[in-house]
């Protein structure tokens, strides 16, 4: 497996917002997101070591840390990603979170470990992302409860687009929905408004912890 950096930090993103977590960052995105903030994964000439499914598993192991967030780049397109996981999951007290773009199809997996210990945390990628079209909205059927829904938002007009999505698909009533600013773009607070002003009940305002905490250009943290 193709990883160009694996790190312990807290969690600054998703449910498990402010607690430790160990970071495996796979290389390579079927996506390029116009706010990606790791773009660099995703360059063919980025450096990387190449990992089997056992030997992440070990490091992990080494470090100590429950819970696991597998990123990117896109981590769905490592070929060996349900081997690690299942490894991931045998281990009894490690959590696993999946960061993944929407655009790569999560019910093999969602499909394959039902438990709580594996929850995907699934982008819905907004107009200003320029890759909504991309979006499989196949996916929306397949989250459940332990999953999370997150909308990273720009401008009012990803707001708006978020609000229609999150009203489609009733997707309060399925899993986690979280609104995150693309971080330097949009003033939280204009988001904590428009939320108030529509009345959107059981969705949570997100801040990327990890980039008030440290330098927001910082990496392997
Ligand atoms: C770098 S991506 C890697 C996982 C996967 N490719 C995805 O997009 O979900 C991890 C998370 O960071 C978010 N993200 C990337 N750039 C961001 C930015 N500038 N501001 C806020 N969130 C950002 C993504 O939307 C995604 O939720
Ligand atoms: N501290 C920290 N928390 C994170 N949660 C999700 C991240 C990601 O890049 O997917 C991330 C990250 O890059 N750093
Ligand atoms: S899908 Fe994720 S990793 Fe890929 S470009 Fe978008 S934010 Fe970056
Ligand atoms: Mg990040």
């Amino acid at each position: 497996m193709k990883v160009v950096e694996k790190f312990i930090s807290i969690n600054g993103e998703g449910r498990r917002t402010g607690e430790l977590a160990v970071f495996i960052r796979f290389k390579g995105c079927n996506l390029n997101c116009s706010y990606c903030d790791t773009k660099w994964a995703n360059e063919p000439a980025c450096d990387y070591e190449e990992l089997s499914p056992d030997e992440i598993c070990e490091y992990v192991s080494e470090t100590g840390i429950k819970n696991v967030t597998l990123t990117g780049g896109e981590p769905l397109l490592q070929k060996d990603i349900r081997s690690l996981v299942e490894k991931l999951l045998n281990k009894s007290d490690i959590r696993v979170e999946i960061e993944t773009n929407g655009a790569v199809d999560i019910a093999p997996l969602a499909n394959a470990f039902s438990k709580e210990k594996l929850s995907l945390t699934m982008d819905y990628k907004l107009p200003s992302s320029g890759c909504e079209e991309k979006m499989l909205l196949s996916n929306m059927e397949v989250l459940r409860k332990q999953d999370t829904v997150k909308f990273v938002s720009g401008s009012i007009n990803d707001l708006e687009c978020a609000e229609k999505i999150i009203e489609k698909f009733h997707l309060t009533e399925r899993c986690q929905v979280f609104i995150s600013s693309v971080f330097g773009s949009i003033e939280p607070v204009e988001i904590v408004n428009f939320m108030t002003s529509k009345r959107m009940n059981d969705v949570r305002l997100q801040i990327q912890m990890h980039k008030v905490i440290w330098n927001p250009e910082e990496r392997g943290v």
